[in-house]
């Protein structure tokens, strides 16, 4: 997909400019500390992590790496957890998912979405208590909700009608019972990138609220025998800042939920809101406090039920971004630099990395903003307008479309870009038979290893090289 370039472009008298948002770094051996996890901080030029340098990280485990901050991942879930004391807060894996955060998810006293099979084998590794579990997905396999009902998770959120049968199905035949919630669509256009938006009624997930089959939905699951109904569940996309669409879905949900209990004099007990919360990529970026989300999002729910006269259900959220994103760096070694000379005269500085668009797949898919930093040493030289690309076969591999970086940028040399805790080792691809890379927890000065380095005999395990096979 083509990168966009309000950005980027050279302009009419010659010079190469940024995006209006990008600043020159007032000090290039600072970090933009808001862009930043908790612990990150640059000592004459050298960034380090959880107090660990990273040019000591990357001599031990190699180049490119996500560096896990551990506490900031625990603070900001804590964060979450604290200001939305009155709900249950799902972290979303999808984010990012793996045995040793699913400990921390579950030790900071957090629950876990999951929406695949293999999410689950996650938390069942690492121990997740299952009542704390909600199951999502649009097209849940049967043997993946019989895997779920037998390892008893606390919920599972139905997505269309055969999942309803599937449930009732496997619920009967297993002898228990199992918790439903009812996905919706609220017919909301939430403020972010059409890919990633989710409530709007031309997309695949939920049932939709006005063509009235989230009610039929809701009346099918409060019918069936085996399943227990909770409520009802609206996620409207990803990376929001504008709290509107949170509204406008809440008051259309509540008014579903005022509906089932007038109708069927049914009272579900519980209703989620979603994740969805933005955070900052960039200095363009301002994401609210959870306690402000908390704050507001209580104020309309308050608000609704009021008007509704009715009581309000308990309420869950799911934020997956705004407590991994921010959380971990990638760091990447520096492999070639290319001045390239645009029309009009001016130049713009290719800055390659040996990573790419196979472990931050964002940039190309969403057209992403990043930023980053020389991450190894001090630079005085002056600021020149770089995009960092990857090196993999394509010209949309951009990692970073636009920052200043130091002319003196060099082969060798570190970079690291915040933020890419979130989709981006999660949706990482081995395109080019790339190894995906390790994720690298640190804390109090120490690095661990949570995801290792995969290796090229990963790669060549799943190739099949069976002269019976081949030559056949
Ligand atoms: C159902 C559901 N819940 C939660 C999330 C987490 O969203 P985010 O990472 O934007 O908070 C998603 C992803 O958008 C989702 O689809
Ligand atoms: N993968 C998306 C978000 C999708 C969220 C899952 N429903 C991103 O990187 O922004």
């Amino acid at each position: 997909m083509a990168v966009s370039h309000e950005a980027g472009w050279a302009h009419a008298d010659g010079a190469l400019k940024g995006p209006s948002w990008l600043r020159q770094p007032a000090d290039p051996n600072e970090l933009v500390r808001h862009l930043w996890s908790r612990t990150a901080r640059k000592d004459d030029g050298v960034l380090s992590v959880g107090g660990v340098r990273l040019p000591d990280l990357v001599a031990e485990h190699g180049s490119p790496a996500y560096v896990l901050d551990e506490a900031d991942f625990r603070a900001r879930a804590g964060a979450f957890r604290d200001a939305f004391a009155a709900y249950d807060v799902y972290y979303a894996g999808k984010a990012f998912l793996c045995t040793a955060v699913a400990r921390w998810v579950a030790d900071e006293g957090l629950c876990l979405d999951v929406c695949t099979g293999g999410e689950l084998a996650v938390a069942e590794r690492a121990g997740f208590p299952m009542e704390r579990v909600g199951f999502h997905g649009n097209n849940k396999s049967p043997a993946e909700i019989e895997r779920a009902v037998r390892l008893g998770v606390g919920r599972v959120i139905a997505d269309s009608f055969a999942e309803v049968e599937r449930l009732a199905e496997i619920s009967a035949r297993l002898g228990v019972t199992v918790r439903v919630m009812v996905r919706v669509t609220a017919g909301v256009e939430a403020h972010t990138h059409e890919y990633i938006a989710t409530a709007h009624e031309d997309q695949k997930f939920g049932f939709s609220i006005t063509s009235g089959d989230a009610f039929e939905a809701v009346r099918r699951v409060h019918d069936a025998p085996g399943l227990d109904l909770l409520g009802l569940h609206s996620h409207i996309g990803s990376q929001i800042f504008d709290s509107s669409g949170f509204e406008v879905a809440a008051r259309r949900v509540l008014a579903l939920h005022a509906r089932v209990a007038a109708d069927l004099d049914v009272r579900m007990p519980e209703m989620d809101l979603g994740g969805g919360f933005g955070i900052a990529y960039t200095t363009q970026d301002d994401p609210a406090e959870p306690s402000r989300l908390a704050a507001e999002m209580t104020a309309i729910v308050e608000h609704e039920c009021r008007a509704l006269g009715i009581e309000a259900p308990a309420l869950s959220i799911e934020p997956g971004r705004a407590i991994a994103g921010p959380s971990v760096c990638t760091v990447y070694e520096v492999g070639t630099v290319k001045p390239v000379q645009l029309d009009g005269g001016a130049v713009r500085t290719y800055v390659s990395v040996d990573g790419g668009m196979s472990d931050n797949i964002r940039t190309a898919l969403y057209d992403a903003d990043y930023s980053c930093t020389l991450a190894g040493r001090a630079s005085d030289a002056a600021p020149v307008l770089a995009r960092v690309v990857g090196k993999h076969c394509e010209a949309g591999d951009v990692v970073v479309k636009d920052e200043f970086l130091p002319a003196d940028v060099a082969p060798g040399d570190l970079l690291a870009v915040p933020g890419t805790g979130a989709y981006c080792r999660s949706m990482a691809s081995n395109y080019n038979h790339t190894l995906r890379p390790p994720v690298i927890a640190v804390r109090d000065g120490v690095a661990r290893v949570v995801v290792r380095r995969e290796t090229e005999q990963d790669l060549l395990a799943t190739d099949v090289d069976d002269p019976e096979v081949i030559e056949s």
